[in-house]
Formats: structure tokens, C-alpha cells, sequence
């Protein structure tokens, strides 16, 4: 039987522009059910816009964008419990506890109660179901904002920079919130500069530049393909740099901090090697991530 179901997002040469400036130029990509898609690039890339495009909050000037089968623009009211999407701070409900604010906004999306309190458990926010919201603080804010995202139960969620203003304890712990979500079949996409983060959770990512996704790949894929160097960083006590040029697939040698470094794309060889001429203790490694990829598509912007 074949699947009928239409994809999460569907988007085909969507452009905006803001004046002088071509903030998405033409973007086309299709993110499957259950995917957790990653969107990153540098400021001013376009990432903000083109999230808000396919949440229905902002209208393309050219191009088409189907999400869950349905065009998004003009505003579409059977899509919206369907989605949730990140609120800004600007859109809080101030005056209310956390808790109301959340009942509040499933009782919008024609949602039950019952959601608030697994909303505020699952951002760590339990505690916090009480407190009027102009006072929570900037990280609680944040995470009230990404449980107003999730209250109703959507099939599809949207994050911008979730984790942005998060301490590291809290932004792990939003990892495995996403992670627990995806696991639930639901889609994420989401926006962020955490690279890390990135190449941890989504099973694929588009790097965005000057509003054009410049690659489009699962975090593994990309790296492989960039072929970018690991680095074997050996105590500069232990070699010298001359006897490291000398190993069959080194590409280069620098010596960085205390430690002359290898950089090869033969890792397993050249660390065999280097174990038996000098041995291996105190010899770290670190291979190319996600990150390395990004700076190289992103130099120069
Ligand atoms: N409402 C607006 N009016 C005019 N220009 C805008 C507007 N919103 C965004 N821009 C411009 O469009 C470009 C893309 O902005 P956008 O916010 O989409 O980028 P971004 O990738 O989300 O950036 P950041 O990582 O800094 O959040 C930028 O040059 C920005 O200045």
C-alpha cells in the first residue's frame, strides 16, 4: 500500500525580500514526518524568516509551501492545532501564572487543561506553575515560551533558537524533552548556533547562507563528504615535527599548545603507526564535526 500521507513541510522556491535586503532567495526542501530538521546559518542568513513563513506568520513574496498537505498563508485555522510554534515574549499573557498562561494557550488551540501541567513538567517549569510571568527570569521565560509550543499536542513544532538563552543543565535537558517528542512521531524543526547541539539531535540540517541553503545533509553525511582532516595531537615531548612528517597520510603538522598535531584523513593507520613508533599514552584525537563543516560553508559571510 502505498503512503499517502503528505510530508511535514513541502517547500518550493520560496523567496521573501525586505526592501533592499533578499532575505530567503529561493528555497526549496521537503522535511518528512517524524524528522527532527535542523535549519542553522549565520545572522542575517534568513533562518527566522523562512520558519516564520512556514508557521503561516508571514506570507512569501514567490514560491509554494504545503505544510502537512496544506498551504499555511493565508492564515489557515484547521492547521493550528496542528502545529505549535515557539512564543515570542512579546505575546506572553504577563499578568497570568505560568500554569493559566499555558491553559490559556491550549484553551486557543481548542486543547484541554490537562496539557499545562505536562507542558511545565517536560520544561522543567514545575515548580514554577504559580508565578506570574513577568517574573519569571529570562532562561524560565525561554522555556515557558517552547511549552506554549507544545501544550496542545501538535504533529509539528517549530523552535527558533530554543536553546539560546538556556544554562548548559537546562539546555540538556531540553535535548531530551526534543528527543522524547520525536520519539512520540512528532516533527521538529528548529533553528539554532549551537553546532554541538545540532549534529547531536537532527537527522538532517540545511545550512543556510544569504538566504540559500548552501548543503543539505544528515550531520554524519556532511562531514564525510567535506572531508575535512582529524587531528592526532601528540605530547610535543614524545615527537618532533619532522618525525611526524614522515608517517605515511599525514597531511600536515603544526604544533598547537604543547602537542604536535597530525592532521590526516587516514586516522586509524597513522594512530597505529604513531602507537608503535612512540606509543599512545597521552595522545588525544579529534575528528571533524559538524562545526568544521559549517565554518568552511560559511567563511567569508
Ligand atoms: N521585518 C523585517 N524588515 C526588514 N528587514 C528584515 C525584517 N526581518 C528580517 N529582516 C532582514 O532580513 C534578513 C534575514 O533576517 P532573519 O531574521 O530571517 O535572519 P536569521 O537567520 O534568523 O538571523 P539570526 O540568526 O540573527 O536570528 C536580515 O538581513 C534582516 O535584517
Amino acid at each position: 500500500m502505498t503512503d499517502t500521507t503528505p510530508p511535514a513541510l513541502v517547500l518550493e522556491g520560496v523567496r521573501k525580500r525586505y526592501g533592499d535586503v533578499q532575505a530567503v532567495a529561493g528555497i526549496s526542501l521537503t522535511v518528512g514526518r517524524g524528522e527532527f530538521f535542523g535549519v542553522l546559518g549565520p545572522n542575517g542568513a534568513g533562518k527566522t524568516t523562512l520558519i516564520e513563513i512556514m508557521e503561516g506568520l508571514r506570507e512569501a513574496d514567490a514560491g509554494s509551501v504545503s505544510v502537512l498537505g496544506q498551504s499555511p498563508w493565508p492564515r489557515r485555522i484547521s492547521l493550528l492545532p496542528r502545529i505549535g510554534v515557539q512564543t515570542q515574549s512579546s505575546a506572553f499573557f504577563t499578568r497570568l501564572t505560568a500554569r493559566e498562561h499555558l491553559e490559556t494557550v491550549a484553551a486557543l488551540y481548542g486543547a484541554g487543561h490537562g496539557g499545562a501541567a505536562r507542558a511545565l513538567a517536560l520544561v522543567g517549569l514545575e515548580g514554577q506553575g504559580d508565578v506570574r510571568v513577568d517574573v519569571l527570569s529570562g532562561g524560565q521565560r525561554q522555556r515557558l515560551a517552547i511549552a506554549s509550543a507544545l501544550v496542545h499536542g501538535p504533529e509539528l513544532i517549530f523552535l527558533d533558537e530554543p536553546t539560546a538563552a538556556l544554562d548548559p543543565q537546562a539546555r540538556r535537558a531540553l535535548w531530551e524533552v526534543l528527543r522524547a517528542l520525536k520519539g512520540e512521531g512528532r516533527t521538529i524543526v528548529y533553528t539554532t548556533h549551537h553546532l554541538d547541539e545540532a549534529e547531536a539531535l537532527c537527522d538532517r540540517v540545511a545550512i543556510v547562507v544569504a538566504g540559500e541553503v548552501v548543503a543539505l545533509d544528515s550531520p554524519a553525511r556532511l562531514v564525510d563528504a567535506a572531508g575535512a582532516p582529524s587531528r592526532l595531537m601528540v605530547p610535543e615531548e614524545r615527537i618532533s615535527p619532522e618525525r611526524a612528517r614522515e608517517f605515511a597520510g599525514v597531511d600536515r603538522v603544526v604544533v598547537e599548545g604543547g602537542a604536535v598535531v597530525l592532521e590526516t584523513r587516514e586516522p586509524g593507520p597513522v594512530l597505529a603507526a604513531v602507537g608503535a613508533a612512540v606509543g599512545l599514552d597521552g595522545v588525544r584525537t579529534h575528528s571533524a564535526t559538524l562545526e568544521d563543516v559549517y565554518l568552511e560553508l560559511t567563511e567569508g559571510t
